[in-house]
């Protein structure tokens, strides 16, 4: 039996899964790492950490019958390494890292439409771009060293890559490199003008391959593996949920929430604040998708756990949803690191709205189940704006386990939730570009037979209810940003 190990480098843990010839899952590892939070709207986390727990996570999984690696990753945060020696210069900045806030809005006038234009982007601090000029700016002697060419810019991937080559390969894929703010999702390279804004040399920035690729092969294990698989980790789920159709959408529930809406080979402009982006790039050719971007879901369930500390386990929440107080309607914005889309206010912070007396632990818990539902209802809202028509979406993610988290998003989307049969859909999708490429998995329209239901979740919350949460909801994020 041989295997396609897929590496998913997600936010909170590193995860190693073997697939089998039928994209079956078969064997599994996770790491949890640490979060650094340096100052309010700051997180970092330890290149060192990152790469360690991936190893690790390999090791423990076993690499004995494994044929290619597939790789899919956090996406945008920002990691600057030494060529020469392969240290980082700095802590990896995270993608929910909104440091350059104001830096980018100092550059709004001139530039938000041109990036628009070229990168499909907003501009943001989510993305890569004004990580790395960051860098460049705060840490001693870096920008000369990067001048000179001695320093490497990479997402997640490219970082892995970077080592598990030995250094061989600085390579990156189409998804990964539309998510840093420099690349231009039309021309298919790097954006001149753009690096020269950010001051970054080109020497720096990796090579951009498709999706399934020769992106190197792997030495630091017994024997080498060839690397054919790459993308960013909402493109690689949109791929395993098999969305290869025009108008098909998914939404991932990780530490945040993700919805991507393939608009086949047609970068769809946005008029309602969604990215631009590229689900996925085969063969030379890119398929664009609109993507819808929350900053906190799952994570809003972790600070339950880890922050207040009212919950020991993630799953506790539902028993909590279910005893709260139906009569009670808190509205919980977890807007820890600001508003992603449709509101991108990098300036704003989370609130809890509606507390009473009986406000207590289970109420708060509901609400914070409740906060992905409605910030879903938002990014749908924009979508159908846009042009969507789809009757139905794909869920997938940690938090996708939670049922009554699911009939809440059909309540309150008024469309059916469809969760399929393996939730780790983010590494399956890794793993079949990278066993797509080796020739082990079939082409896009056949693995897309293989997509298996586990449970449809529709809507059951009479309209007018859903209506008034709405409602409550929205009033909620005004009284907020106002
Ligand atoms: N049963 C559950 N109910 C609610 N949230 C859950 C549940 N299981 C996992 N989660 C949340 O899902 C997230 C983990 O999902 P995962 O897809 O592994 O995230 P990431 O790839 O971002 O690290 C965590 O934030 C966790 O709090
Ligand atoms: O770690 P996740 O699964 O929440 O995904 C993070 C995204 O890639 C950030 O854009």
């Amino acid at each position: 039996m041989t295997y396609i190990l897929a590496i998913d480098q997600g936010t909170t843990s590193s995860r190693a899964i073997l697939f089998d010839q039928d994209l079956k899952p078969q064997a599994q590892a996770q790491q949890e790492f640490g979060q650094i939070f340096p100052k309010s709207g700051w997180v970092e986390h330890d290149p060192e950490e990152i790469w360690q727990s991936t190893l690790d996570v390999c090791t423990e999984v076993g690499l004995d019958q494994v044929a290619a690696i597939g790789i899919t990753n956090q996406r945008e945060t920002t990691v600057i390494w030494d060529r020469h020696t392969g240290h980082a210069i700095f802590n990896a900045i995270v993608w929910q890292d909104r440091r350059t806030g104001e830096y980018c809005d100092s550059l709004r006038d001139e530039w938000q439409e041109k990036i628009a234009d070229k990168t499909g982007l907003l501009l943001d601090s989510y993305f890569s771009a004004t990580k790395v000029n960051w860098i460049l700016d705060h840490v001693e002697g870096a920008r000369t060293r990067a001048d000179a060419g001695d320093l490497l810019f990479g997402t997640i991937d490219s970082f892995l890559i970077w080592r598990m080559t030995g250094g061989a390969s600085h390579v990156t894929d189409a998804t990964n490199a539309a998510r840093t703010m420099l690349y231009n999702i039309h021309d298919g390279c790097w954006d001149n003008a753009l690096l020269e804004l950010f001051g970054i040399p080109e020497s720096m920035m990796p090579q951009v391959l498709d999706s399934a690729a020769d992106f190197g092969t792997t030495t630091i294990f017994d024997r080498p593996i060839p690397i054919t698989g790459v993308a960013g980790d909402q493109q690689a789920a949109t791929v395993g949920q098999a969305c290869f159709r025009p108008g098909m959408m998914k939404s991932t529930y990780g530490t945040g929430c993700f919805a991507l809406m393939n608009t086949g080979d047609t970068p769809v402009k946005s008029n309602n604040r969604l990215l631009t982006t590229i689900a996925y790039q085969l063969n030379g050719k890119p398929t664009y998708a609109l993507e819808g971007s929350i900053f906190i879901a799952g994570a809003v369930v972790q600070w339950l756990r880890d922050g207040i500390q009212i919950i020991e386990n993630a799953a506790e929440t539902t028993d909590m949803a279910l005893a709260a107080n139906p009569e009670e309607q808190v509205y919980f914005i977890p807007a820890f690191t600001g508003l992603g889309a449709p509101y991108w206010r990098a300036d704003v912070r989370g609130a809890l709205f509606g507390l009473t007396r009986n406000t207590g632990r289970a109420e708060i818990a509901k609400a914070a189940l409740e906060s992905v539902a409605f910030q879903t209802r938002d990014l749908w809202d924009a979508m159908q704006k846009d042009g969507a028509t789809s009757a139905s979406v794909r869920v997938d993610g940690g938090m996708a386990n939670s049922d009554w988290t699911m009939q809440n998003l059909a309540d309150i989307l008024g469309v059916d939730v469809d969760r399929p049969t393996v939730t780790e859909t983010t590494a399956m999708g890794a793993a079949y570009l990278a066993g797509l490429f080796i020739g082990h998995y079939p082409e896009p329209d056949e693995f897309a037979k293989s997509w298996a239901l586990d449970r449809r979740f529709s809507p059951e919350m009479p309209a007018s209810d859903a209506a008034a949460r709405v409602a409550g909801w929205n009033d909620a994020i005004a009284r907020l940003t106002n």
